[in-house]
């Protein structure tokens, strides 16, 4: 279990990236949502142990994150955002190059585990292509085999959906899920599907702070009966965002539906809808 007590984190000009942020994240898949600049990857540096906070802790099991920092290593896999690249080398030998940086110094050890990571991330049949040559998709993956490497009990993956084609992030999201069964995976993303696809828990982060967390299933539940649907004409939407809670406006065949929040129906020809879980992030973002 991976506990985060009141991290507080402001960079050097004034930006308050994180603002006492606590959660407690279990083992398995957990789904770390949020816009752009809600502090997402500020929270995964940090775990990572990459960067530090003003104030705060975070244990893992009875590690210490932030001052154990060379144990957290032993355990940690991690799939930062932009993974530095190195185009002139083979996938084989870079990530035999990891595995030693990894600790795994026994040769045959080591061969076998490249091997089974190349394999799993269906790298195989590519592994003496140069990085260079590979697909965004492709180079997401060798992501992920360096992030396995040596077991790890805590993976941290950094948007890791971003810019792939439908296929691609299918392929993705399976190869996660293999692997949130026995260590903490943290994910953090702006797309609300790889959360309702992946995660068994999950929390929503926005200029720094939970705004709420739990199991994505219940939270949808607790929007039963609030959300409600109207078909309007495009040029109405933005005086219905004015008006009242908006959680999202869909073109659907050439109409454009919105759904809104409210305790009671809001008359107006508005329906009942059933909540998801788009509308549990835009919800909390309204402060609903
Ligand atoms: N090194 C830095 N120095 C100053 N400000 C920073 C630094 N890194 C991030 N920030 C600011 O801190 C806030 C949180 O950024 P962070 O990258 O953690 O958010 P995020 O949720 O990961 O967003 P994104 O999805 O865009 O990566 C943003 O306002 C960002 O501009």
């Amino acid at each position: 279990m991976l506990r985060i007590e009141n991290l507080s984190k402001t960079y050097g000009n004034g930006v308050r990236a994180l603002k006492d942020v606590s959660l407690e994240i279990p083992r398995g898949m957990f789904g770390l949502l949020g816009p752009n600049g809600a502090g997402k990857s500020t929270l995964m540096r940090t775990i990572a142990t990459l960067q530090g906070v003003d104030s705060g802790s975070i244990f893992f099991d009875d590690i210490d994150v932030l001052n154990e920092k060379h144990e957290v290593r032993k355990i940690l896999g991690y799939l930062p955002q932009d993974m530095g690249v190195y185009p002139g080398i083979p996938a084989e030998t870079l990530l035999d190059h990891f595995a030693v940086l990894k600790g795994l110094v026994f040769a045959e050890a080591r061969r076998e585990a490249v091997e089974r990571l190349l394999r799993m991330t269906n790298l195989y049949d590519v592994r003496r292509r140069k990085l260079g040559t590979f697909s965004g998709g492709m180079r997401r993956r060798f992501g992920i085999a360096q992030a396995l490497l040596g077991d790890p009990g805590l993976i941290i993956v950094d948007e890791p959906t971003a810019g792939l084609d439908p296929e691609e992030r299918i392929r993705f999201l399976n190869l996660l899920s293999e692997i949130g069964e026995t260590a903490v995976v943290i994910l953090s993303t702006h797309i609300v599907e790889d959360v309702r696809e992946l995660c068994t828990r999950m929390a929503i982060l926005s200029q720094g702070r939970v705004l709420l967390s739990g199991e994505p299933g219940a939270l949808v539940a607790q929007l039963e009966g609030r959300v409600w649907r109207k078909v309007v004409g495009r040029s109405e939407v933005a005086g219905y965002q004015k008006s009242m809670p908006v959680l999202s406006s869909r073109l659907a065949a050439g109409r454009t539906v919105i759904h809104v929040l409210g305790d009671r129906a809001p008359g107006d020809g508005f329906e009942p809808a059933e909540p998801d879980l788009e509308h549990v992030y835009f919800a909390a973002r309204h402060g609903g």
